[in-house]
């Protein structure tokens, strides 16, 4: 898999003109790091992190792949209780931070530099100098994917991070809810401002299958996601039932995809995660579409 090439067209030269202001600066390619995937969402508390996390363990046991993590969330750092870290990271002899690694993912979290319990209460630029310090101040090494989880919304730090770093392409995730999905839009309205290619949409918390009877119930509304995908001309990665057990093993650090990897929601996890690997294959490629959006 090679990073993302993919020749412009005068209307999205247009569109990186308007945009060329302050934060118009070279994007930081990290050395040794193949692609840097988003997972992003519009809305905060639909499953972003819970994602990110399964799908980056998924690309590294079930893909074969070395992968890093990156917390970007960093007023609600939820790496380190999802991946079960609760130590400061080492550093290097030319001062980078050594990312920590569990389940076959290395990950760097701004919750291994707080206190757990510490209200992040920064201003702009603190987030700023402190995405700053988790994307260049660490020493990666040889990746092929790092998946950054975005902290939710569209403003500043989410700017920052997608004009700042060379992302390959970014991954929706929204449950079906409609006011999920409006902001999810903006999501994508985001990247699309930046250049950065939407690898496609994930409905989290899809539906809700009974223990008893397996009789499911759309609690938040049935097939909005593939239906915002469609309309937007992306691709619909697929979905992730809203589960108990998802839920408990991300609040005991072992993410689902490591303690049932046969489970459905574990398999879903992964067949997620190679439907990514082959559309940043086709990206690299430039075989496949990205619909001009209307900004
Ligand atoms: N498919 C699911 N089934 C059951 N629980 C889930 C599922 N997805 C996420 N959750 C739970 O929902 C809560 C919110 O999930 P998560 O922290 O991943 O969301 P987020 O979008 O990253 O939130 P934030 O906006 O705070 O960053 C967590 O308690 C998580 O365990």
């Amino acid at each position: 898999m090679k990073g993302f090439l993919r020749p412009l067209s005068v209307s999205r030269l247009g569109s990186i003109r308007r945009y060329a202001g302050p934060f118009a600066r070279s994007k930081l390619q990290l050395d040794g790091v193949k692609d840097v995937i988003a997972v992003a969402s519009g809305k905060g508390g639909v499953g972003k992190s819970t994602t990110a996390v399964n799908l980056a363990v998924a690309l590294a046991k079930k893909c074969n792949l070395k992968v890093g993590l990156l917390d970007a969330d960093v007023y609600g750092p939820s790496v380190p209780m999802m991946m079960k870290i609760d130590r400061k990271p080492d550093i290097t002899e030319d001062k980078k931070m050594i990312p920590i690694e569990n389940y076959g993912v290395r990950c760097m979290s701004m919750g291994f530099l707080v206190e757990q319990d510490a209200p992040i209460v920064w201003r702009g630029p603190m987030v700023m100098s402190a995405l700053e310090k988790m994307t260049r101040g660490v020493s990666w090494g040889k990746l092929d994917i790092l998946v950054v989880d975005m902290p939710p919304g569209t403003g500043d730090a989410q700017l920052t991070i997608t004009q700042s770093l060379q992302l390959s392409g970014a991954v929706i995730v929204s449950t079906p809810q409609d006011v999920a999905l409006l902001d999810a839009r903006r999501g994508v309205k985001m990247f699309s401002k930046v250049e950065v290619p939407i690898l496609g949409f994930i409905e989290n918390m899809s539906c809700f299958k009974c223990p008893h009877c397996a009789e499911p119930s759309y609690i938040f509304g049935k097939g909005g996601t593939q239906r915002t995908a469609d309309s937007m001309g992306h691709h619909f990665i697929g979905e992730i039932p809203i589960e108990v057990d998802i839920r408990t093993c991300s609040d005991n650090g072992t993410p689902i995809v490591i303690s049932s990897p046969d489970s459905g929601v574990s398999r879903a996890y992964c067949e997620a995660a190679r439907s990514i690997v082959k559309t940043l294959e086709e990206l690299s490629k430039g075989t496949t579409f990205q619909p001009e959006i209307n900004l």
